[in-house]
């Protein structure tokens, strides 16, 4: 089995007075997929959104490559290989395809070239992002718009990405496409963490995957053994 990239250890997040994530405890391997599932309101953009250094946690740790970043500046976290695709896309207004996927690529050190072919790489994952470079980013369709929320996220090179609700508002079709990206982009040896809403989709897209219920990672396990058990689904999401 792969190593560990990530390793949050009872992490527990607030919003001011109100604490949302009581006790998440979860692990990413290297060159995997993992989701998180739950209900409404369960947490899961909360823990996203400690893991990317947007929130500080209360408590607990978050130990990506051997060190603890919990308390971190998003900086921090870029600068450690955590990229963040946020839930409604974020892309910046007024600026194309093209100036969106290099702002992505802001924190690079490594050089214009190595920037270059990866933005060919991204044109190549994403045949529709190549053909409207040149439109603001913000005009496109939802589905578009979350292909390139995705590129701009692995424009920084990231050892992990984030994304948040992947699926959320896009038609089939689009979230099918979508899938056999991210497997492509896990085969060439990213490591990705996904909250999805729909199980179905998380199933398919996930070698592993964590249930948070009210604050808390319940259970885990890989993908198919999730799926196999009715009793996990129905106690947590209701399906
Ligand atoms: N900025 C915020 N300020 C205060 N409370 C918040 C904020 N964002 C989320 N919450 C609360 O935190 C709880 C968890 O929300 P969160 O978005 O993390 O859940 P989720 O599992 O991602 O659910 P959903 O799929 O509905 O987004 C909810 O009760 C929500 O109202």
């Amino acid at each position: 089995m792969s190593g560990i990239l990530l390793d949050v250890q009872g992490l527990e997040v607030a919003y001011g007075d109100v604490q949302v994530v009581w006790s998440a405890d979860l692990v990413v391997r290297h060159g995997t997929t993992t989701a998180l599932i739950g209900s409404n309101g369960a947490g899961k953009s909360t823990l996203l959104r400690a893991l990317s250094g947007l929130l500080r946690p209360l408590r607990g740790s978050i130990v990506i490559g051997g060190r603890d970043l919990a308390g971190a500046s998003p900086r921090d976290f870029v600068d450690n290989g955590i990229a963040h695709v946020p839930e409604g896309r974020r892309l910046f207004t007024g600026l194309s395809v093209h100036d969106n996927l290099l702002l992505g690529a802001y924190r690079r050190q490594d050089g214009k070239a190595a920037i270059r072919a990866d933005l060919e790489r991204m044109y190549d994952l994403f045949p529709r992002l190549a053909e409207r470079r040149r439109q603001d980013a913000t005009t496109m369709s939802g589905g578009e718009q979350q292909m390139c929320a995705i590129a701009r996220g692995l424009m920084a090179a990231p050892r992990l990405l984030l994304i948040d609700e992947l699926s959320l508002g896009l038609a089939p079709a689009v979230v099918d496409q979508l899938v056999e990206t991210l497997h492509r982009v896990r085969a060439d040896g990213a490591s990705l963490l996904v909250v999805e809403q729909d199980v179905g989709i998380a199933l398919e897209l996930a070698d592993h995957v964590y249930i948070m219920d009210q604050g808390r990672t319940v259970r885990n396990g890989p993908s198919d053994v999730i799926a196999a058990d009715s009793s996990i689904l129905a106690a947590y999401m209701g399906t």
